[in-house]
């Protein structure tokens, strides 16, 4: 899979959220940021915003869900368009029944990480998602400094995709620019959330542009890359 760039809305202007996810098309995805001020310290926007999102864009939605109670509210985003939704395994009640309703409803199903959790004890889970988000911050802000303490569990992800022969996804979320995309596309991820680093940007498509160029260079050479 080629790899791909996910702008964060979070780092976008709330009051024109329509012409900034138009800002960015172009992108992979647009990677939706709902905090319900419970499972992180911060609160944003929920499903009638998500619904207005996909009316105003052609680039499908990534939402991730940095909230309690998962298992209840998944659904109803996707049914207001989300392409791709991610849970935290710190918040499930039941991932694996969660990931299998996501993928019954006609989503991509994610699995996240605080940075604190391992992976280790979701090895077996790995064949129910399409995709796993390791975050490189503690979610909850956008602007935050990368944690490269998180490289070893990125590269040890990516060891277990590989072993079990997945085509699972493995992104990665906080921090992510010019200056940190290049370790994380060594160290295994192919998906790249960026907020500050686009929409910070004086031409965020092109920001987009440049650091999947980078990651590209990087995953061509990328010795876990190789025949991926
Ligand atoms: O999930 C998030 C924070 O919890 C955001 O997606 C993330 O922080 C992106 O912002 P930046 O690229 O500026 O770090």
């Amino acid at each position: 899979m080629a790899v791909q760039i996910n702008p964060s809305i979070l780092s976008a202007d709330f009051s024109r959220l329509a012409e900034e996810a138009k800002a960015v098309e172009g992108a992979d995805w647009l990677h939706v940021d709902v905090m319900d001020n419970h499972f992180v310290p911060n609160l944003t926007l929920g499903v009638p915003v998500v619904e207005s999102l996909a009316k105003a864009t052609d680039t499908p939605l990534d939402c991730h869900l940095m909230i309690e109670d998962p298992d209840r509210w998944a659904p109803q985003y996707i049914e207001a368009g989300a392409g791709s939704v991610t849970f935290h395994v710190e918040a499930a009640a039941a991932p694996v029944r969660l990931a299998r309703e996501i993928r019954a409803k006609g989503a991509r199903a994610s699995m996240a990480l605080r940075p604190a959790t391992p992976i280790e004890p979701y090895e077996d889970l790995l064949p129910e998602l399409d995709m796993l988000l390791i975050m490189t911050v503690e979610p909850g802000f956008g602007g935050q400094a990368f944690l490269d303490i998180m490289l070893p569990k990125i590269r040890r992800t990516r060891e277990l995709i590989s072993k079990h022969g997945l085509q699972l996804w493995l992104q990665v979320d906080g921090g992510v620019s010019a200056s940190t995309i290049e370790q994380c596309a060594e160290a295994g991820a192919d998906v790249f959330v960026a907020g500050s680093a686009v929409y910070g940007a004086d031409d965020p498509a092109e920001a987009v542009r440049k650091l999947r160029d980078q990651a590209a260079a990087v995953t061509a050479s990328a010795a876990w890359a190789c025949g991926h």
